[in-house]
């Protein structure tokens, strides 16, 4: 091939990956072969070879062939540390290699992000209070335009969808912007990819790669919390990529504050852009993803006869993370659709017991002990104490009642928790207030207004 069909086939490349694109991954490979319709090229890594094959394999040979050349086929080798001498190449090496490629030399660490959800994107999450200021966080960030903050640090409980937003934004971004180059992975891959670098000597080649993205994201940071050198870095990518006014988002369980074992300079480094957290879902949240889920099911499976109120009863009882949520419809319409009958509430409450009992809120001892000293203004330490006087024992045992209607506690288990009375004691202080509650409406109001205040 002449240095002209090259020029040709370049522009046309560029044109279609753009310049970014071109100079980083096309540049650097060194052409060895062209003969009975397959193009052989030389990557300097097996991340670069990968990532070319799969994102500009097809676009450089629709170009060479466009460019007159008979190429069927495009195959992509790895130039190892000791390269094996093609005698072609040898031949006419100054007008093979594409020009201008940077000198590279051995192999770079594999470093592919982590892969996407192809379901996590913008368009399923569901947006309500308790999440839109991440959404629109992420939004901002998957535009792709100016960093106006950085990081991005979201937070949250377990499965309130932090890394759904993750990949809506790395999906956002490759449609919107594929000239920028994206890396998703948890803080644990990051890990254990430095950890590799470090024992296979190289650790350049991943400092590279971290710093040649344009935008990185790290799930679930707290990992490296106490792990020093991944920390170390993770700093000092960090720090390079913000030099560079690259976007970060982080995600983590809890703030960056929060994270115990994170060396400061990373908590109020990660405390510079913006910390927003997702809350806790509500009942209409719950309500609004339960009924996007049902849609799609309908949607790829057809029909689904539901009686009314089923999602509000779910949305309502289940309230632990969206992820329980999403497993129990799951398991809901995998099951209606074995049994072939319509969902209806005792269909729901029999395929999900155990799901509904497991999201029951549990109630403590402690807890009830605590609100009832509240209540009646008296210390906490005199529910265990010995105290007798009225003004404390009445308390005391109007906790021991609530204690067995509101846990599963045995009686020896109360008393113990009552400073290791005997579970005679705490019958008898049970059937007291039992008896009292009939006559007495101020303790019978209070009784009603501390289990509402124990269960909301
Ligand atoms: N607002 C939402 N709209 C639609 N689906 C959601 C929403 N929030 C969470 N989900 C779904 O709930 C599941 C759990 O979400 P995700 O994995 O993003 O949670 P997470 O916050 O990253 O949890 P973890 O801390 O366990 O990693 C996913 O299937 C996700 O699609």
């Amino acid at each position: 091939m002449t240095n002209d069909t090259w020029g040709q086939v370049r522009d046309g490349l560029i044109k279609a990956v753009g310049q970014n694109n071109f100079v980083t991954w096309i540049e650097p490979l060194r052409l060895i072969d062209l003969d009975g319709g397959i193009a052989r090229f030389e990557a300097p890594t097996k991340f670069m070879r990968d990532w070319v094959m799969r994102h500009f394999g097809e676009h450089i040979r629709a170009h060479l062939a466009q460019s007159g050349q008979t190429v069927d086929r495009v195959e992509f080798l790895v130039s190892g540390p000791r390269p094996v001498p093609i005698a072609r190449v040898a031949e006419a090496p100054a007008r093979n290699r594409l020009p201008s490629a940077p000198p590279r030399t051995g192999e770079e660490a594999d470093l592919p992000g982590a892969p996407l959800d192809p379901r996590f994107t913008f368009d399923s999450f569901v947006v309500g209070k308790p999440n839109e200021l991440a959404h629109a966080a992420a939004r901002r960030v998957a535009e792709g335009g100016t960093t106006t903050f950085n990081p991005l640090f979201l937070y949250g409980g377990v499965g309130l969808g932090k890394t759904h937003l993750m990949h809506a934004i790395a999906h956002e971004l490759r449609t919107g912007r594929p000239d920028l180059r994206v890396l998703y992975l948890s803080a644990e891959q990051f890990m254990y990819r430095f950890i590799q670098a470090l024992r296979e000597k190289q650790i350049m080649d991943f400092k590279e790669m971290f710093r040649a993205v344009d935008v990185l994201m790290v799930d679930d940071v707290q990992f490296i919390a106490g792990k020093d050198s991944t920390q170390e870095e993770f700093f000092h990518t960090f720090n390079a990529l913000v030099d560079q006014n690259k976007q970060i988002v982080i995600s983590a369980d809890r703030a960056p504050g929060e994270i115990k074992d994170l060396e400061e300079r990373i908590k109020s480094r990660l405390q510079c852009g913006l910390v927003v957290d997702l809350h806790p879902t509500d009942y209409e949240l719950r309500l609004g993803i339960l009924q996007q889920k049902a849609e799609a099911y309908r949607a790829r499976h057809g029909g689904l006869e539901m009686a009314d109120g089923i999602l509000e009863f779910l949305a309502h009882r289940i309230t632990t993370n969206v992820r329980v949520l999403e497993g129990a419809l799951t398991r809901l319409f995998a099951f209606a659709s074995l049994v072939g009958r319509e969902i209806t509430l005792d269909l729901a409450q029999d395929c999900l017991a155990d799901i509904l009992r497991a999201s029951e809120r549990k109630i403590t001892i402690e807890e009830i002990q605590r609100k009832v000293a509240e209540h009646y203004n008296i210390r906490l330490s005199d529910m265990i104490g010995p105290k007798r006087m009225r003004t404390i024992a009445r308390p005391r045992q109007i906790a021991m009642y609530l204690a067995k209607n509101m846990t599963t506690r045995s009686l020896p288990e109360i008393g113990r928790r009552f400073g290791g009375r005997d579970h005679t004691t705490i019958m008898h202080g049970i059937r007291k207030i039992e008896e009292l509650k009939g006559s007495d409406s101020q303790l019978s109001e209070d009784l009603s207004l501390l289990r509402r205040l124990l269960e909301s």
